[in-house]
């Protein structure tokens, strides 16, 4: 409230002093103007100290864009104090008039994405300095040099400048309608609010400058500073906070943004054709150079995150078909490879078996040894029964002390021999059992085959392979059972294979 009351008085001292002295570039009026800049500059940085720091360096370009204007009042009115024999002070006006745009592209063309590389925001802020040089040297040499004498220069001039003044301010307005997060929303609005207003009253104010500047002509000029500083102090509007764009509007237009830092170089180039063809040709080249580096190196990052992201859904899909103890594939793999396996097997007619094995007496090992010791054997059964596989097959961990090996095209007999090259090459380990009868670690194993008869329901041949295995531990342990519809494939009178006397009963 008091900061609107100090602007009207501002504005209104401005006017009177304006209409007073009877000229609008006395020392008097722009001091005025200098005090409105002042007061929108204190808004502008007072909004960024309160800012949270991701929003905070777009209000400092802001308040930069705000400085070189106070700068550039400054320089007039010390011409106006002490006039300017060696145009030096001109000279600086139009090097603080260049500055201007510097922050103004910046902050209206960067996306300000947190994944954005650096190299980006560096070549981002490397064509804004293009842009302000370009600037600097184009209105110095259409103003002061040797093209000044052409009566057109002026207006080619003016346009430029208009096109560079409604792009800025476009360019804010898109942002505004792209912006997700209600801080950058408000952010835009008050960019936008401003570099609008300011390129229709700096086009109003140029166009009236070349038939002689009127009294009032320079508080035109306070309009948009005091309407920023309104803005930046004052609680942002209610719809502000309504208005949503989707995901795809916001990103589009965040892409799109730093096409405007190119296209600027672009007109500029064209412009200074007329005061040198080949920098004008070579600002273009740098143009369509910067933009094309843009692209790869966003491109390139796009490339490495998406590598990444690839990476570790496979690990984590990797992990997902693992148990983390053994390393070996856990019940989530079983169940699909299982299915191919009946699949496979019920279409070619080479049927598949299942080996339920189960350590014996793990209960009492774990418990005389410790859980720790009670692992290490997990790890070693687990992979001495991997080692008797054929790639095609598959050695799961069913459950605590329970493994399933799924064996591809193999009948109840070449089962039954692989079973037993696995209790073989478990009694090989030797690992001591305290207390077990056979005074080492022993398995039990299941058998079931896959007939044509068989469902295509995994479970099925589970539940026959568990009773097999049900048998084996009843007969005795350390022993081979097959399941009573399998068994009947078998050549010999089959009735379990023994692993102490080594013979098939
Ligand atoms: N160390 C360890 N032990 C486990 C793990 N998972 C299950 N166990 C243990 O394995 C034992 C299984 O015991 P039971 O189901 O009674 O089987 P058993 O003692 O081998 O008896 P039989 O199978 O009849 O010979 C339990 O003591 C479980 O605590 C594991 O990941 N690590």
């Amino acid at each position: 409230m008091r900061v609107g009351l100090l602007l009207v008085l501002l504005l209104l001292a401005h006017l009177v002093l304006a209409n007073w002295s009877g000229h609008a570039e006395d020392a008097w009026p722009q001091l005025m103007l200098l005090a409105v800049q002042g007061t929108a500059l204190w808004a502008v940085f007072t909004r960024y100290r309160r800012s949270p720091p991701l929003i905070r360096l777009p209000w400092l370009l802001l308040a930069s864009a705000i400085l070189m204007q106070v700068l550039w009042g400054s320089t007039n009115l010390l011409t106006t104090l002490m006039g300017d024999k060696g145009g030096y002070l001109s000279a600086l006006a139009t090097v603080f008039s260049s500055l201007y745009v510097l922050p103004c592209v910046f902050m209206v063309s960067r996306s300000f994405a947190r994944d954005e590389p650096r190299v980006v925001a560096r070549l981002d802020l490397a064509m804004s300095c293009v842009v302000a040089i370009l600037l600097y040297e184009f209105f110095t040499q259409m103003l002061s040099g040797p093209l000044a004498k052409d009566p057109t220069s002026i207006y080619v001039v003016l346009y430029q400048a208009d096109a560079i003044d409604f792009s800025l301010a476009l360019m804010a307005i898109l942002r505004l309608l792209g912006a997700r997060s209600f801080r950058w929303r408000f952010f835009y609005y008050a960019a936008s609010s401003y570099l609008l207003v300011n390129a229709i009253v700096a086009t109003i104010y140029n166009r009236v400058e070349l038939h002689g500047l009127p009294w009032w002509a320079g508080s035109l000029v306070d309009i948009p500073h005091a309407l920023l500083a309104l803005v930046a102090i004052r609680q942002p509007p209610r719809w502000l906070r309504a208005f949503h764009p989707s995901l795809a509007v916001s990103q589009t237009i965040a892409s799109f943004a730093p096409i405007i830092l190119s296209m600027m170089v672009v007109m500029l180039g064209f412009s200074i054709t007329r005061i040198s063809f080949s920098i004008g040709l070579l600002t273009g080249c740098v143009s369509v150079l910067f933009y094309g580096l843009r692209v790869a190196f966003i491109q390139s990052r796009h490339m490495d995150m998406k590598r990444a992201g690839d990476l570790s859904a496979l690990r984590l899909e990797q992990q997902v078909g693992r148990d983390p103890l053994t390393g070996i594939a856990n019940r989530v793999t079983l169940d699909t490879r299982l299915r191919e396996a009946l699949q496979e097997g019920r279409r070619t007619g080479h049927h598949c078996s299942l080996l339920m094995i189960d350590i014996d007496f793990f209960k009492q090992y774990n418990d005389s040894l410790g859980h720790i010791a009670g692992d290490a054997c997990l790890i070693k059964v687990a992979s001495a029964l991997s080692s008797q596989l054929r790639a095609c097959d598959l050695v799961v961990r069913y459950g605590g002390e329970e493994f399933v090996v799924v064996l591809m095209d193999a009948s109840a007999e070449t089962a039954v021999e692989a079973a037993r090259r696995m209790v073989g090459v478990i009694e090989r380990l030797q690992i001591p059992h305290p207390c077990s009868p056979y005074e080492r670690i022993t398995v039990s194993i299941g058998i079931a085959t896959q007939t044509s008869d068989t469902p295509m329901d995994p479970v099925v041949l589970l539940e026959e392979s568990d009773r097999a295995l049900y048998m084996a531990k009843n007969n005795g342990r350390d022993r081979v059972e097959v399941a009573e519809g399998s068994a009947q494939d078998l050549s010999s009178g089959w009735n379990g294979f023994d692993m102490r006397d080594n013979t098939i009963r």
